[in-house]
């Protein structure tokens, strides 16, 4: 067998918002997608070459057939039945293109072998598309072998999925705030492109739109910062069995908003990052502070029970409850707290099956490490 060397790709799972914070803040939690990556060495020990683009123009000759043989991907774990596993059509391999793509990197480097494993359950809102985008620049980062800092793979990342909270989260790990920088108009225009010219679905046998220049990812769009967590905070994941694309989920919520809610969101959220780095953590304070009038109510629609669960588990009801939000845009929800969480677990279960809904629970915790890439062998 020809010598390879294999790396393995590991990002976490993400509940983005936590209450107040939505579009801004995340937490990386211990439930992850991971990629077993094989790269064939060439006869000299190296990587096998890269096809470059001859040049910048749109009849590019030298970059319109693909090497071969391509990727292959294969899944396991969650939800992975109806993933497609053409490179040109997956999502992990479609990102990972762009980053070649955009580095001046045509194709795929050939004889790749990706083998996925996945613990995040798709279209719950714990973050499984931003876990895959993370994953997709970390692979075209490997496979190009460009080394991007950690601010480049993150613009990469942007282009892709266009809210930070997600994807900064599963990159850097902990707890996490971002923001996205404005940017000067040029830009503005390049990273305003429809995702569809970021992430075409390539033909294998595509004409001379192959070799035309992948969209420019503009410099720094994303900065955040990571806050402290209270080591004994643990997460309470409680999953409905039914998918909330997140696009639906974005596409009830209202384009302005009062003062009176913003305020209301931004006092808390202010708190809420230093409220959840205390040690012992202060229900009280931390319960208030996840409180949310930007997206939950809107979303109640979408997620029958919503409204109750919000509102009827307290920390006084339930001792160890700290605060209670939406994961993401749902339909999970986030318990956060520090004990009792079959008994948190269980009621919110109950409630979600007055309205007919079946789910699954876990206690997870918050992953620190964010995304790791090690080589195996
Ligand atoms: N590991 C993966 N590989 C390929 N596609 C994925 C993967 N994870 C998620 N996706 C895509 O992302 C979709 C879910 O994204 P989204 O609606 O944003 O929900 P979530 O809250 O889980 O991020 C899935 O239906 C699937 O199309
Ligand atoms: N801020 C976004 C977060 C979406 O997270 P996901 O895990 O549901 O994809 C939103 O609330 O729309």
């Amino acid at each position: 067998m020809a010598p390879s060397r294999v790396y393995q790709i590991r990002v976490p799972a993400t509940s983005a918002n936590i209450g107040p914070g939505f579009d801004v803040c995340g937490i990386a939690l211990s439930l992850s997608l991971s990629l077993r990556v094989t790269i064939p060495d060439t006869e000299s020990g190296s990587s096998a070459p890269l096809s470059s683009f001859s040049s910048s123009s749109s009849s590019s000759s030298s970059s319109s057939a693909p090497s071969e043989p391509l990727p292959v991907i294969t899944y396991s774990g969650l939800d992975s039945d109806n993933v497609p596993l053409s490179p040109y059509k997956n999502l992990l391999t479609r990102v990972a293109l762009y980053v070649l793509r955009s580095h001046n990197i045509a194709h795929f480097p050939p004889g790749i072998h990706i083998a996925a494993h996945n613990e995040i359950p798709f279209g719950r809102g714990l973050g499984s598309s931003g876990a895959a985008v993370i994953a997709g620049v970390l692979l075209g980062d490997l496979l190009g072998n460009l080394n991007l800092p950690k601010v480049r793979l993150l613009d990469f990342a942007l282009m892709v999925e266009r809210h930070p909270d997600n994807v900064t989260a599963a990159l850097i790990g902990g707890f996490v705030g971002s923001y996205l920088k404005e940017l000067s108009p040029e830009d503005t225009s390049a990273a305003s492109i429809p995702l569809a010219e970021v992430l075409p679905e390539y033909p294998p046998d595509a004409g001379p739109e192959w070799g035309m220049d992948p969209p420019r990812a503009p410099n720094d769009i994303g900065h955040y910062v990571q806050f402290g967590w209270a080591k004994e905070i643990k997460a309470i994941a409680v999953m409905p069995k039914f998918e909330l694309p997140t696009a639906k989920a974005r596409s009830v919520l209202p384009t302005s908003y009062s003062r009176k809610d913003l305020v209301f969101n931004l006092q808390r959220l202010a708190v809420l990052t230093t409220a959840l780095s205390r040690s012992p953590p202060d229900p009280d304070l931390i319960y208030e502070a996840m409180k949310d009038r930007v997206h939950q109510p809107y979303r109640k629609t979408l997620i029958p029970g919503l409204p109750e669960i919000l509102s009827s588990l307290t920390p006084h009801t339930h001792p160890g409850l700290l605060g209670i939000c939406l994961s993401g845009a749902g339909p999970t929800i986030l318990a956060l707290a520090h004990s009792h969480f079959d008994a948190i677990a269980a009621e919110i279960t109950r409630i979600f099956k007055t309205k007919d809904i079946e789910v699954d629970w876990q206690v997870l915790e918050i992953d620190q490490r964010g995304s790791v890439v090690e080589q195996l062998e």
